[in-house]
């Protein structure tokens, strides 16, 4: 007689990353676990302070297994390299290059993104009927990519993509556009050339950050029928989305995308789907 393999009764669960400290994940993740009936734990892992490099990647993924780890979020500066060292990577997370959820399933690792979930979740929830609009996105690094591939995998008829790196605009658009089509994104140097024909514009540098205050873009290209919308979530107004909602422009803050990952990866780590307003009502209550 086979017997089936017991339920699983907790998750052990955690975050990779350097610079972590004030991460909001824990604590949403251990609540919203707590409030639907699943035990689970939450660990920071901040390989700053563990003198880890992106070199000590596959050592930290090995032993995250050997000690019982049933999943990781994976920030910067891993959600890149730690690509080639999975077993098996969702379609999402290869066409946008980066992955911020690994899955421990059977000795395997699987990489998955809800970054681009989560933004393009939270955006739908504030303006659904922008979701065609062509959008401008400066910054081509891990979240930038998310953005893009949202952006365009939720409709937008066009995406334009800036970054002071050249390079690394013309790689995300190449990648983006092996997915979506090269006559739906590109990668230009000309801001408020591309601005002048778009509906939108999303901020995905590090730029109004606690520590890296400004703008991302002259002020005087913020116009009053762009929405506008930022990855930053520290601060959660940031002087971006001060400056836009001053103007009068419809709104999409960080903190949104902030929720809607954790969302995307409290389900696929437990196979529980949460419950994401309670998830939005928490985040609010950390963040008041
Ligand atoms: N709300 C959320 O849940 C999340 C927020 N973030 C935030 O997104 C921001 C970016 O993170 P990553 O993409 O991981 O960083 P990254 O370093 O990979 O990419 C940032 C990119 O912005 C470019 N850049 C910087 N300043 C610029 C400027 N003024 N104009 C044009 N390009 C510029 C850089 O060259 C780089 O390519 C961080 O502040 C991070 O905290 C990241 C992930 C999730
Ligand atoms: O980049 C981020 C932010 C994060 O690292 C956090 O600190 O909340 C959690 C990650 O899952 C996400 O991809």
């Amino acid at each position: 007689m086979t017997t089936a393999a017991p339920a699983r009764t907790s998750f052990l669960l955690g975050l990779f990353g350097a610079g972590i400290g004030g991460s909001l994940t824990p604590a949403m993740q251990e609540r919203e676990g707590f409030a639907s009936g699943v035990n689970l734990t939450y660990r920071l892992v901040d390989a700053e302070r563990l003198g880890y490099g992106v070199d000590n990647l596959a050592e930290m993924l090995d032993w995250a297994q050997r000690f019982g780890f049933d999943g990781l979020n994976i920030t910067h500066p891993f959600k890149q390299v730690v690509i080639p060292l999975l077993d098996e990577l969702s379609d999402d997370a290869h066409d946008l290059g980066a992955v911020n959820t690994v899955v421990f399933r059977d000795g395997r690792a699987i990489g998955r993104n809800t970054d681009w979930s989560g933004w393009g979740r939270a955006f739908r929830r504030r303006l659904p009927d922008a979701v065609s609009d062509r959008a401008v996105l400066v910054g081509a690094g891990g979240a930038g990519s998310a953005v893009g591939y949202a952006l365009l995998e939720q409709g937008s008829a066009h995406v334009s993509i800036v970054d002071v790196d050249v390079e690394k605009a013309q790689a995300c658009a190449t990648r983006l556009a092996k997915r979506f089509g090269d006559d739906r994104v590109a990668a230009t140097t000309d801001l408020a050339g591309a601005l002048a024909s778009a509906q939108g514009l999303v901020n995905a540098t590090p730029t109004g950050m606690t520590g890296h205050p400004g703008l991302p873009v002259p002020a005087e290209l913020v116009r009053e029928d762009l929405w506008v919308s930022d990855v930053v979530y520290f601060p959660l107004e940031t002087e971006l989305i001060h400056l836009a909602r001053s103007r009068g422009c419809r709104v999409v803050p960080g903190g949104g995308m902030a929720v809607f990952q954790a969302v995307g990866a409290f389900e696929y780590f437990t196979g529980v789907e949460p419950d994401a307003e309670r998830m939005v009502r928490h985040f609010e209550e950390l963040t008041r």
